[in-house]
């Protein structure tokens, strides 16, 4: 990441007015510097004089006033952007993910850093980095050009000794972007594990291998920790470096003003007025340095993020057809899996519009991979696919921690009135499981539908296919959780919802293919209807 990449203002334009207000307030906050230093070698004068002190006393209390006005705006301006890109980035990745096919979306632990952590350390960057950056811009030149205005030998100095700050920053910085890339690939495996763990929690508990994974968790979070300290040592070392050079750069500002002022070659003024201005143009380029590692995380996680942001369209072979019609397309439709040598599906053709359509094969032939290639989730390597919206139901159906009511309306009229929801809940049978809940509609399921069996979660998912509106309704086996009499009731909805829409179903249920108005069985590798 350079200091500054103006693709920011791209992919994050709630950054643009920010910035401009902050430039401006950095240019006046440079003015306002500038003249305190005059205002403050005037009273110090007025002092030594015995002369008039109102004059330069009042600009001087006036300049301070001013100053801490401009702080203050620039603090807010700062502040409030931050928060507003953050927000706006998770906000756009989100949408971005979600609008784009699954093969090109980050895989979920990757996502979940980028979208939580991610988008939160762009806060500092944006609130703290780039106003730094934008002072460094404006103060250092306007303070060594007055100096040279009033006394050319100290900006002489100035201008030989300043280069080194940046210099500086720029090779500790280089060995910063590596350290905070490999906290990153530390933080992303360390998600990726605890995401995969407490996801398998129950498997490894009733195998009694939970122990070892708090270990292995121990050792991934050890090392995110090592990497999180070597960042935390750079950055103090770099900051305590740039501090000292600083420091030694005024130093050689001051002896040469005080030689020359011992030796009667300098008025006090205007020795003053360099002893103030230096300090002015070193320590905006300090202050960048530091900021810059406070805000690395942000600046690597915004490289990631306008990646991701600014990453082509899919070249998507999946055509939109008309909202409201109800058939869905597949013509020499070819998919191969990222990374696999194989198509699992390959040059499939397939009709199906109002009625029943059933899929089924062997486990492992490529069902689910069709109804998601059909749902336009993944876009086919050749062919096509022409559907309008549809609604999917996968075998691991989407339930919200929320109320049952809220789970019912995801992706359809939140204003659903509930005589409708009790009548799909009746419908697929689950009105009186959900009676039994202590609040009804409203009560709250956990995270993934806890509360529910899984042969009720896939009813719940049932009753929301049958409220929503899409033409196209896409059932990755319905039936795979429950008992006869629960299988019956999803036949009857299944085949109820298929005289109006379009359904296509994957099944291994023999009764469900006879009640078929099209049949494809998918055979590996090959297709045949
Ligand atoms: N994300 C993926 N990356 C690579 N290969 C995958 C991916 N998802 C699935 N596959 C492979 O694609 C093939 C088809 O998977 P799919 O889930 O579509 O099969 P299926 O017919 O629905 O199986 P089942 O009846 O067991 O649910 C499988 O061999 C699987 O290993």
């Amino acid at each position: 990441m350079r200091p500054f990449d103006p693709k920011v203002l791209r992919t994050l334009p709630e950054a643009r007015r920010p910035l401009a207000t902050l430039a401006a307030v950095g240019v006046a906050q440079g003015v306002a510097t500038v003249a305190t230093a005059f205002a403050l070698s005037g009273v110090v004068v007025a002092v030594v004089r015995g002369a008039d002190l109102v004059t330069p006393a009042t600009w001087l209390a006036a300049l301070f006033l001013a100053r801490g006005l401009l702080a203050l705006t620039a603090e807010r301006v700062a502040a409030s952007a931050g928060v507003a890109v953050s927000s706006g980035a998770r906000g756009r990745l989100l949408r971005r993910w979600l609008a784009v096919p699954a093969d090109l979306r980050p895989d979920p632990a990757r996502a979940l850093v980028l979208a939580d952590q991610g988008a939160a350390s762009v806060e500092p960057y944006v609130a703290r980095y780039l106003p730094a950056l934008v002072t460094a811009a404006v103060v250092p030149p306007l303070a060594v050009v007055v100096l040279a205005v009033v006394d050319w030998r100290s900006a002489l100095v100035v201008v030989l000794t300043l280069p080194l700050l940046p210099l500086f920053a720029a090779l500790i910085g280089a060995t910063t972007r590596d350290a905070t890339a490999r906290r990153w690939q530390a933080l992303s495996a360390l998600s990726g594990h605890f995401l995969d763990v407490v996801r398998g929690l129950p498997t490894l508990v009733a195998y009694g291998r939970a122990q070892r994974q708090t270990e292995v968790v121990g050792e991934v979070s050890q090392r995110h920790r090592r990497a999180t300290m070597a960042t935390l040592r750079l950055a103090f070392l770099s900051s305590a470096a740039l501090e000292l050079l600083a420091t030694i750069c005024v130093a050689i500002v001051a002896v040469t003003v005080g030689l020359r002022l011992s030796h009667g070659g300098l008025d006090l003024g205007t020795a003053l007025v360099a002893i103030l201005l230096a300090p002015e143009a070193y320590w905006p380029v300090r202050r960048v340095g530091a900021e810059f590692h406070s805000a690395a995380d942000g600046a690597e996680a915004l490289a990631l993020l306008t990646a991701q942001l600014d990453s082509p369209e899919a070249p998507t072979a999946t055509g939109a057809a008309e909202p409201t019609l109800a058939r869905v397309v597949a013509e020499g439709l070819t998919y191969t899996h990222p990374g696999a040598t194989h198509p699992v599906i390959d040059g499939l053709d397939l009709t199906a519009g109002v009625g029943l359509t059933v899929v089924t094969g062997p486990s492992g032939v490529g069902k689910s991979t069709l109804l998601e290639l059909l749902a336009g989730l993944r876009a086919p390597s050749h062919g096509c696919v022409v559907a309008p919206r549809t609604h999917l139901v996968t075998q691991r159906p989407f339930l919200t921690p929320g109320s049952v009511r809220a789970n019912l309306t995801l992706g359809t009229d939140p204003q659903t009135s509930t005589e409708a929801l009790w009548a799909a809940l009746r419908r697929v049978g689950l009105d009186g499981p959900v009676a039994a809940l202590p609040s009804g509609l409203d009560s709250t399921l956990g995270d993934d539908g806890r509360g529910l069996s899984a042969g009720q979660r896939a009813r719940l998912v049932l009753a929301r296919a049958l409220l929503g509106d899409a033409t196209v309704v896409l059932l990755d086996e319905p039936t795979a959780h429950l008992d006869p009499a629960s299988v019956a009731t999803v036949h009857e909805v299944v085949t109820e919802l298929a005289e109006r829409r379009c359904v296509v179903v994957v099944t291994h249920r023999s009764e469900l293919v006879a009640l078929a108005d099209q049949h494809l069985h998918l055979r590996p590798a090959a297709v045949a209807a």
